[in-house]
């Protein structure tokens, strides 16, 4: 019997069964990932998205909460071929709906064909196919969630592995993944995570090392106060970003973003530096790219794929920027140096001003 329904844009209806019942919205992704469901599901990037997994069986190393990311699950809404009944009671508690025995190789195909995509979907007894198309239309564009940092960011100040002998790291909180701090305490850092919106007096008062952008979801243009942050310390502090973070970094050094196709969604997206012509595999989950990095940002690295950046520097500036996810979960280890690349800035600067 059909409980469940996926409205897509455009408006097909794809039968489906409820696993957690309810009504949700949201931009329709996907992951190719074959692991690490707990580190997507719990990654804030997801925010006001539907994750659809297109590897069929999600869930069958149970749920690990130190495999999370954050505190909370994401993605308004869970797509796959099978769910098991961990990740379904976990989904269940946190009040995300999920659908699963639908052909999930022919919705991801239809993104990719079609571009990322609005979708409805209502799961439960009793739901209709027009309760999946009524979510539908009043499903937003990403880019209309102007106000979507204040849903992920740290509401006030937070320090890791305060007194470290590392470098103070001010890390702007615009959604980040938990990983990025652990990565950045093993190398005793101290990672100061701050609301998104921190102003630049409150930065200065700190007077960190670097200033490091996070990760985070929907449009960069929706992140103001992290651009102003970047255009307030360029040339002054060394900076950081992954993800958003470099589109951030980007936009604020005289560049442009755009939004992209499908996106790159997976954990084996290759990647060329051009300075040593080697390739790493790297995490992705992104739905928008710098279009054009401006005159400040060097291109350093690229996808193989599209040609489209993946790492953004400017050597005299101290600033380095990563398209992709260096601090992995899910995905390679491949690029774990960029947090010491990152970390030398700082020590760098540190020696010659002192
Ligand atoms: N993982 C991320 O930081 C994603 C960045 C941005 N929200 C995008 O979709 O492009």
């Amino acid at each position: 019997m059909t409980d469940a329904y996926v409205a897509l844009e455009g408006g097909r209806v794809v039968e489906a069964r409820a696993r957690s019942p309810g009504t949700t919205r949201g931009e329709l992704v996907f992951t190719t990932a074959y692991t690490g469901y707990e580190e997507s599901l719990t990654d804030p990037s997801y925010e006001e998205q539907i994750l659809t997994f297109s590897y069929p069986l999600i869930g069958n190393y149970g749920v690990r909460e130190e495999r999370f990311e954050s505190d909370r699950v994401h993605p308004r809404g869970v797509v796959a071929r099978d769910l098991t009944e961990d990740v379904v009671e976990w989904l269940e508690e946190e009040g995300v709906p999920a659908v699963d025995k639908l052909d999930t190789r022919d919705l991801v195909t239809e993104i990719r064909d079609s571009g990322a995509m609005k979708c409805g979907i209502a799961a439960g007894e009793d739901v209709t196919e027009q309760d999946a198309l009524d979510e539908l239309e009043q499903c937003e564009h990403m880019s209309d969630h102007t106000e979507i940092g204040d849903q992920v960011t740290t509401p006030e100040t937070v320090v890791y592995n305060e007194g470290g002998d590392g470098p103070d790291v001010a890390l702007i909180d615009c959604g980040a993944k938990g990983s990025i701090i652990t990565s950045l305490v093993e190398r005793d850092a101290t990672v100061h995570l701050m609301p998104h919106d921190t102003t630049e007096a409150e930065v200065a008062e700190l007077d960190p090392d670097v200033l490091f952008i996070s990760n985070g979801p929907g449009d960069p243009e929706n992140f103001d106060q992290a651009n102003e942050l970047v255009d307030d310390f360029v040339g002054e502090k060394p900076i950081a970003g992954i993800c958003l973070g470099q589109q951030v970094v980007a936009n604020a050094l005289g560049g442009e973003t755009e939004k992209m196709e499908f996106g790159h969604r997976g954990v084996n997206q290759p990647v060329r530096d051009l300075r040593t012509d080697r390739v790493v595999m790297t995490t992705q989950n992104h739905g928008y790219t710098v279009a054009d990095p401006g005159d400040n940002l060097e291109v350093t690295q690229i996808n193989v794929n599209d040609d489209t950046p993946e790492g953004l520097e400017n050597d005299e500036l101290d600033i380095i920027t990563r398209q992709y996810h260096p601090e992995a979960n899910p995905g390679p280890n491949d690029s774990k140096s960029f947090f010491d690349d990152v970390l030398a800035m700082a020590d760098e600067t540190a020696t010659t001003t002192n």
